[in-house]
């Protein structure tokens, strides 16, 4: 019996968000909040059956349907890897479309319930179609997954990004792509990426490729839209603390606001993206010295500063809204910097801690402020581990 499980953190956007839709780099980093997988292989079941916490709901394959589904594939596409993914993603929305008939797809609740399954048929469908050691493999024993997240669907954490990596590495596994304990050498760690990124694609269209990357990768990144990324060899995580504002947004939306604003006024908007990408070259060598001396404080420092910088830039872009304002009051009157992350116009704060910020009384204030006003507080890292594979016991 197969069993194991796996963990993939949420991101944040650190700096450069909105400005990476125009080519600009952003840095992203993980957060110590994430989406834990956990899987059981059911050697006498011909089901492979989900639980999905966040969507409260169980959704179920029945093996023999999906073994006819990949046979209809192989004989339709001959030689092909699915590599062809689009075929492959044409097809199995088709299939799900069919099986789900009469359950509905109207509500939020129901659209969000289809894009899970289409991510979780389309990566098992792809894990088994290219599964290296069998070209004709199917799935002969089912098994039982349970996946649990603490990150708010629809919040900017990456979420998304977190659910496809931690699914992409499960059907890997389970396809016999690598094992449990190899799923860290940086071919393995490529394959999950590229897998997350198709289920990306599921959710957000075009989506730029850095939550899928930062989420499987780990630690914190620069990212620029098409050209890729580089790690940065931080020497430690960062103290955050994620507020949440529990003002919903839609990302496509926003983009699109920001988008007619710099259509309106190319020249000046352009001037923004550029001192966006001035701030990451400045914030770069900072977060990369942090913790090699015994004193940050000084780096610390004019790391607030580029928060205000950056905070005040995307206000400039009209993207804050009047509860995130509230946030950035209630921990400036505190002696904290703070910036929206992501899209903006709801959805995250951060606001930098400092060292050894729990034995600093005014910490423990400003949380309890942000609470008493209606806000979500998660005290985290940014620029933890990656994703994570692990036994799981009974
Ligand atoms: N924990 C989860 N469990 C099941 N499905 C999820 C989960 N997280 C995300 N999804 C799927 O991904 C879709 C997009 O998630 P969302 O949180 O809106 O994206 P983002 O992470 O980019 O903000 C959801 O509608 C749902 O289909
Ligand atoms: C605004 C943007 O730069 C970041 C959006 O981030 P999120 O969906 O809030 O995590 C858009 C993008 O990068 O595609």
């Amino acid at each position: 019996m197969l069993k194991f499980q796996i963990h993939a953190p949420g991101k944040v956007i650190l700096h450069g968000e909105h400005a990476v839709v125009y080519h600009k780099p952003a840095l992203a980093a993980v957060v110590g909040l994430g989406t834990k997988l956990q899987l059981r292989t059911q050697p006498e079941s011909q089901v492979a059956s989900f639980q999905l916490e966040a969507l409260n709901c169980t959704l179920e394959i029945q093996l023999p349907e999906f073994n006819a589904f990949l046979s209809k594939f192989r004989s339709k596409y001959p030689g092909d890897k699915p590599d062809c993914t689009a075929k492959l993603l044409e097809e199995v929305r088709a299939e799900v479309a069919k099986q789900l008939e009469g359950s509905g797809s109207n509500t939020p609740k129901q659209q969000s319930t289809q894009k899970a399954f289409v991510s979780i048929y389309y990566l098992l469908a792809g894990a088994v179609l290219s599964a290296p050691k069998n070209p004709t493999l199917t799935l002969q024993s089912g098994f039982q997954v349970k996946i649990e997240s603490e990150l708010n669907v629809g919040s900017g954490l990456g979420s998304s990004a977190s659910y496809g990596a931690a699914l992409a590495a499960a059907f890997l596994i389970l396809a016999g792509h690598f094992g449990k304990e190899s799923y860290i050498r940086e071919e393995n760690q490529a394959l999950i990426s590229q897998w997350a990124y198709e289920s990306e694609r599921i959710s957000h269209g075009t989506p730029s490729g850095v939550d899928n990357t930062v989420c499987t990768y780990g630690g914190m990144l620069k990212f620029i839209k098409g050209q890729g990324f580089q790690p940065l060899h931080i020497h430690k995580p960062l103290n955050i603390l994620l507020v949440d504002s529990r003002v919903s947004r839609s990302t496509a939306d926003i983009v699109a606001k920001v988008r007619h604003l710099a259509e309106t006024f190319p020249h000046l908007i352009e001037a923004i993206w550029k001192t966006c990408e001035e701030l990451v070259t400045a914030a770069i060598p900072l977060y990369e010295s942090f913790g090699n001396a015994k004193d940050d404080s000084e780096k610390f420092e004019k790391l607030e500063r580029l928060f205000q910088i950056n905070n005040d830039l995307l206000k400039a872009i009209g993207v804050t809204h009047p509860k995130l304002e509230q946030i950035f009051t209630i921990a400036f009157k505190r002696g904290f910097f703070s910036k929206l992350t992501g899209a903006g116009a709801g959805g995250f704060a951060i606001v930098l801690l400092p060292e050894n910020y729990e034995q600093n009384e005014v910490y423990w204030k400003l949380k309890e402020e942000l609470e008493a006003a209606g806000f979500g507080v998660h005290a985290t890292t940014a620029g933890g581990a990656g994703l994570r594979v692990s036994t799981l016991e009974d």
